[in-house]
């Protein structure tokens, strides 16, 4: 048994654990990296990078096929579902020596390959080692939640940790959930051909705000995906190429593959926290507002401390725990400017509160202000029209912002460095946005926020008179 000592121990090689280990190790600490599985996580081998190599070649395909309202006749397009995993294979080989155990060492962290686990507050066994450090960071990460439905041990299914190994096109792919996952999948899946039904417990992306997540729906039901909500699958039966799905209410689904995206479950078993004294929840690592677990020394991050749950949110874990692990600062962990997307078309973004969670904190203090794509120029140019901006203002600052629309993921952008900043809407109005851009939205929804305060303003009208009374 080898032992090692070390100032940051960080478990879980992801989004989280690589930000954390390559920011500490070049500001001077001695850092030890543990890794179970693969290096870079669900991120890069699972999850945001082949979900979102998948979605291009599906768009490439969609795109081909709906050009004459451009003037270019359709054509029909011969994808590949095998070549496509190719290009999804090779975009994860492209990024990975970015994450990989080799750029690690050479920036001077101790990469170990192997699973670790706590045996005492201050000790962690991986493999043939045991490490003891002044602070511990859990990075473990999540895996797919795989509810208890009755069949779900003999008939075969798919996870995002399987998905992408798959080389033969699904003839028809049944889904369970229509969260983040079911729903980038099953517009993909059907954009390269498939049959895709989506079956949905509750309501399909039932985070986000209705009213937008409703247009991102009605395109994917346009488009030909069967959405069925208020259907909790209660058993599953048959086997390769021919599933059956039954829903609590008796409702029968036939399919050839099966993908299920009912959640996510956070990575602690393995961990025997128990032996270190750290508290753990229905979602993962109970953690304070500093990321900090029921152990002093040992702090979680990203999906483990079970809140956002999206790689960006992993790195910004990593940015707080920084501070107070390598200079001793008070350092705490915000959610009201974090950003999230999901990659449909049109793509569906929102920071900090929706409507509904405005109205309820804020009440009649909240104003509304939104604008549709249908006015910009550049959408109008480009045949996007389809989605609107919708921004909640609390006393000339925006407090929330939910986009759907094309490009809606990079248009958030501005809001997210407004929320992070305190910006004022007005700051927002002063900005002059290139014409013509789908960013022009985020201008216009500032200027749809004072118009009615300028436009609508008998004082301002009658200084105006008055002053036009007077100038020579
Ligand atoms: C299909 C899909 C698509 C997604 N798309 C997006 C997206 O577009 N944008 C976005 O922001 N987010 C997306 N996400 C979410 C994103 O992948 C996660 O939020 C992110 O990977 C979390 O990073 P992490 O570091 O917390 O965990 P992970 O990246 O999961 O890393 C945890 C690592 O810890 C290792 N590990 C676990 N237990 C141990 C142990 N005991 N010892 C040692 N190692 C251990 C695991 O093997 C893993 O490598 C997506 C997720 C999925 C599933
Ligand atoms: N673009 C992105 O950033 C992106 C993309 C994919 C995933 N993610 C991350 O991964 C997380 C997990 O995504 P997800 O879609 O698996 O989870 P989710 O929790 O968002 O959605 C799961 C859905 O499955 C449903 N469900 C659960 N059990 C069911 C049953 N028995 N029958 C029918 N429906 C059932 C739930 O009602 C829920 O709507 C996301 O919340 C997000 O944090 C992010």
């Amino acid at each position: 048994m080898a032992k090692i000592k070390t100032d940051l121990l960080v478990i879980g090689a992801g989004s989280g654990g690589l930000s954390l280990a390559a920011g500490a190790v070049q500001m001077g600490a001695d850092v030890v990296l543990l890794e179970g599985n693969r290096m870079g996580g669900d991120c890069l081998n699972f999850g945001c990078v082949p979900s979102k190599a998948l979605i291009a070649s599906a768009n490439a395909a969609h795109g081909q096929a709906n050009t004459a309202r451009l003037g270019v006749a359709n054509a029909v397009p011969q994808a590949d579902y095998q070549a496509v995993m190719a290009h999804v294979a090779d975009v994860i080989a492209q990024i990975a020596p970015v994450d990989s155990q080799e750029r690690f060492e050479q920036l001077g962290v101790r990469v170990i390959r192997e699973f670790g686990q706590f045996i005492s507050p201050t000790e962690v066994r991986a493999g043939e080692h045991v490490i003891t450090a002044r602070r511990i960071v859990i990075a473990t990460g999540s895996a797919p939640l795989v509810p208890p439905i009755r069949g779900i041990e003999t008939v075969p299914h798919l996870t995002n940790e399987t998905l992408f190994d798959l080389r033969e096109k699904p003839e028809h792919l049944l889904i369970i959930g229509g969260g983040p996952i079911g729903v980038e999948m099953a517009q993909a899946h059907r954009r390269l051909g498939c049959d895709v039904t989506i079956i949905e417990a509750a309501h399909a992306l039932g985070r986000d705000d209705p009213e937008l997540s409703a247009i991102v729906l009605d395109t994917l039901r346009d488009e030909g995906v069967e959405i069925v909500e208020d259907a909790k699958v209660a058993s599953i039966r048959g086997g390769a190429g021919a599933i059956v799905v039954e829903t609590k209410g008796g409702h029968i689904f036939n399919g050839s593959h099966l993908l299920v995206a009912a959640g996510r479950k956070a990575n602690i078993d393995r961990l025997n926290l128990e032996a270190a004294g750290i508290e753990a929840t229905s979602s993962g690592v109970r953690v304070d507002e500093r990321l900090r677990s029921t152990n002093r020394r040992v702090y979680a991050i990203g999906d483990v401390a079970g809140d956002m749950q999206f790689t960006h949110v992993a790195g910004y874990h990593a940015n707080v725990v920084i501070r107070s692990i390598l200079f001793a600062l008070p350092s705490r962990g915000k959610n009201a400017h974090l950003p999230h997307v999901t990659y449909t078309d049109p793509e569906l973004a929102q920071i900090g509160m929706t409507e509904v969670q405005a109205r309820e904190q804020h009440g009649d203090k909240l104003t509304i202000a939104c604008f549709d794509y249908d006015e910009n120029d550049r959408a109008i140019a480009t045949r996007q029209t389809s989605g609107f901006i919708k921004v909640m203002v609390v006393r000339g600052r925006p407090v929330g912002v939910s986009i759907v629309g094309a490009q809606a993921g990079e248009a958030i952008g501005l809001w997210a460095l407004a929320l992070a900043n305190g910006l004022k809407m007005s700051q927002i109005a002063a900005m002059v946005a290139p014409y013509p851009t789908l960013g022009e939205i985020n201008k216009r929804a500032a200027g749809a926020y004072f118009s009615p305060r300028l436009f609508d303003n008998p004082m301002i009208k009658r200084v105006v008179r008055a002053i036009q009374y007077w100038v020579p």
